[in-house]
């Protein structure tokens, strides 16, 4: 046992990474991504090409929800305790019986081959190195197995969009089963598209050109279905756009087996049965038989939704609006988070939407969250340097949050709460 005052303690992720950033400065060496989030998405922004930037940043509407994200996390303050010998901190987390080394998990995001060619594979090595669990999106640029298979037996999740064609959501789940995935997240909130000006002023939607439907086009049930209509083919004389998209289909076809008509069939089937805005309570039962992995529901921001995911018998819930990507003029996620909470009673409540740093994770955590997903900083990072650049941007996070405890004077994550606050 080491003699208080004797020895030095472990220096823990936030001085570690600190350290290290100052000493490769001494060498001219700068961080690879920018640490501040405005930088960092300034920096993408200036790397990625117009629609692809505007994909991955866009909001719902006006963007109110997602400035009102930001400004949740910003009205909340922290109160530090002074003299309380928190020299290392334990960052980890349970959920479901598994222990991570951070209450940080990697948010499921669509089409990531808009930000970088390795897409979800450079995603999957970056979390497996650190050990920070990665949720696969239902709308990946590369398919699950894959992915799996990069990841080694790192943590991973795996993340339902609930289709009209019934056989393929259940052969997701299947599949997630098979590749390790540790619970199923459920995301409710996008059961129509949100109205999403930077994508319509630009006529952008990723999936139309095959992007960001591996896990369709991998999956034996989906294909099956695509001798039906396709869209219709291009006319006699396709304008240059019009062959552009014939060349991203052609491409995605070649990745995965499929001719261009039936990649046209593809996005067409893909787009008639990706959602179902009929999905009620009722059905969740279904899910639960399919599978004994936990489930947990994404975009939960009414209380009475939590009791009645509570009675349901879920798993966990995350209070989440999509980044702001659906409603314009929501709630911001940080805000309703408490009486989520309450409503949840002992089920595990994470969140996401406006997260960015180390400071706004202390706060969710003090507010009553288990964990917080990551989202569009790390794309951020992938748009910039790849798996390097988002290993950065959660190293930074991470990192952030470990010095904000310590200075907080709190010995481990899971002993914050809302004494740490204003
Ligand atoms: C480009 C992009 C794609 C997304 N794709 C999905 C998805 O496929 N499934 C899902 O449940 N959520 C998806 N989301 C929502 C994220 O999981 C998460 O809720 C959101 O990014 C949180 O907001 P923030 O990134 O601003 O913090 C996506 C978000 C973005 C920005
Ligand atoms: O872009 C998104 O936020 C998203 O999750 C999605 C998923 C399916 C269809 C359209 C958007």
């Amino acid at each position: 046992m080491s003699q208080p005052g004797s020895t030095a303690p472990a220096p823990g992720p936030g001085r570690s990474r600190q350290t290290q950033i100052f000493v490769d400065g001494l060498g001219g060496a700068r961080p690879l991504v920018p640490v501040a989030p405005e930088r960092l998405q300034e920096a993408a922004r200036r790397k990625l090409d117009a629609p692809a930037f505007a994909y991955l940043a866009g909001g719902a509407g006006a963007e109110r929800t997602m400035r009102a994200n930001l400004d949740a996390f910003a009205a909340v303050k922290l109160v530090p305790r002074r003299l309380c010998g928190s020299a290392s901190r334990d960052l980890s987390v349970e959920l479901f019986g598994h222990t991570y080394p951070a209450p940080v998990l990697l948010a499921p995001l669509g089409v990531l081959e808009l930000a970088h060619a390795e897409a979800d594979l450079a995603v999957g090595r970056a979390a497996a190195a650190l050990g920070v669990p990665f949720i696969f999106s239902s709308q990946a640029s590369e398919p699950m197995e894959e992915v799996a298979a990069a990841m080694g037996d790192a943590p991973r999740w795996f993340q339902l969009y609930w289709g009209t064609d019934e056989e393929v959501t259940r052969s997701f789940v299947r599949r997630a089963e098979q590749c390790g995935a540790q619970a199923i997240v459920l995301t409710l909130d996008t059961t129509l598209l949100g109205w999403r000006p930077r994508d319509l002023d630009l006529g952008h939607l990723p999936f139309l050109r095959g992007q960001g439907l591996a896990q369709y086009l991998t999956d034996e049930y989906f294909r099956s279905r695509l001798a039906g209509a396709p869209l219709p083919a291009t006319s006699p004389r396709p304008s240059p756009a019009l062959l552009r998209t014939a060349a991203s289909l052609g491409a995605h076809g070649r990745k995965f087996g499929l001719s261009l008509s039936q990649m046209r069939a593809a996005a067409a089937h893909f787009t008639a049965s990706y959602t179902r805005p009929d999905l009620q309570w009722d059905d969740l039962s279904r899910l639960r038989g399919w599978t004994d992995l936990p489930i947990v529901l994404k975009g939960i921001l009414h209380p009475d939704d939590a009791r009645e995911a509570v009675r349901r018998g879920m798993d966990g819930l995350i209070v989440s609006n999509h980044g702001g990507r659906q409603i314009d003029g929501e709630v911001g996620s940080l805000t309703v988070l408490p009486r989520v909470v309450e409503a949840a009673g002992e089920l595990p409540v994470l969140i996401d939407s406006g997260v960015r740093t180390g400071s706004d994770v202390a706060k969710a955590l003090a507010m009553g969250a288990r964990a917080v997903l990551l989202g569009r900083p790390y794309a951020y990072g992938l748009a910039l340097a790849g798996e390097a650049g988002v290993a950065e941007v959660v190293r930074n996070v991470v990192a952030e949050f470990d010095l904000t405890l310590g200075l907080l004077g709190v010995h481990a994550a899971r002993d914050l709460r809302p004494e740490h606050l204003a």
